[in-house]
C-alpha cells in the first residue's frame, strides 16, 4: 500500500470523533456531505463519470484490538476490516475503513466479505431496511492539510458495521459547487 494511503488511513484511525452540531452543519455545504444518511457512493457518483473502488486492505481484527467506543457501537466480537480508496474519474476522493463484526457477515450478508471493487454502499443500500445512525465528525491534519472525516454506523438486516470516511483533498466536498 502506498505511503499516501497509509498516512490517510492512520489519520482516520486516530480521529477524535465528536457529535456533530446538526443545526449549524445542516446549513453548510460540508454538512450536506458529512451528514449524508443515504449512500455516500451515490453522492460521489453524482459528481463524476466513473467512481472506482481500490481495496487497500482486508483483514480480521480481534475484539481486543477494538477501542472502547467501537465495542460500544458494534458489540464485543472480532471484525473484518475493509480499507478502500474511492476515486472519481481517476482522482482519489475518499479513504474509508469499515469494521464489520463477524456476526454481521452471516446469512444473506456473507457476500460483504467478498465485495472487492463493488462499493459497500451499493451493496448495503440496495436493501430497503438499510439505515445509518451514530454519525460523528472530525477534522484531521495530514501533511499540514485540514481534512474532513466522518464515522457512522450502518445497519443491514438489523446487523451493524462501522464506517469511517476521510475526504481527501480533491474530494467534491471541498469544491464550491459541491
Ligand atoms: C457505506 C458506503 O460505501 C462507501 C464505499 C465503501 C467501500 O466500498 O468500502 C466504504 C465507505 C463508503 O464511502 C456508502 O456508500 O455510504
Amino acid at each position: 500500500m502506498s505511503e499516501f494511503k497509509e498516512l490517510h488511513l492512520q489519520a482516520l484511525m486516530n480521529a477524535k470523533w465528536e457529535e456533530p452540531d446538526w443545526q449549524t452543519l445542516e446549513t453548510t455545504r460540508e454538512g450536506a456531505w458529512l451528514l449524508e444518511r443515504h449512500s455516500m457512493t451515490e453522492r460521489l457518483k453524482a459528481h463524476c463519470r466513473t467512481l472506482a473502488v481500490e481495496v487497500l486492505g482486508l483483514h480480521e481484527i480481534e475484539q481486543s484490538a477494538l477501542t472502547e467506543n467501537e465495542l460500544s457501537l458494534l458489540g464485543e466480537e472480532s471484525c473484518l476490516v475493509r480499507e478502500v480508496v474511492l476515486s472519481g474519474d481517476g482522482d482519489a476522493w475518499l479513504c474509508a475503513r469499515t469494521l464489520v463484526p463477524k456476526s454481521t457477515l452471516t446469512e444473506k450478508e456473507q457476500d460483504i466479505a467478498d465485495l472487492g471493487a463493488v462499493p459497500l454502499g451499493q451493496r448495503v443500500f440496495n436493501q430497503a431496511n438499510a439505515r445509518r445512525d451514530a454519525i460523528e465528525v472530525a477534522t484531521v491534519v495530514v501533511e499540514g492539510q485540514f481534512l474532513l472525516a466522518r464515522r457512522s454506523r450502518l445497519w443491514v438486516n438489523e446487523k451493524p458495521m462501522l464506517v469511517s470516511e476521510l475526504f481527501l483533498p480533491d474530494a467534491p466536498v471541498y469544491q464550491e459547487e459541491g
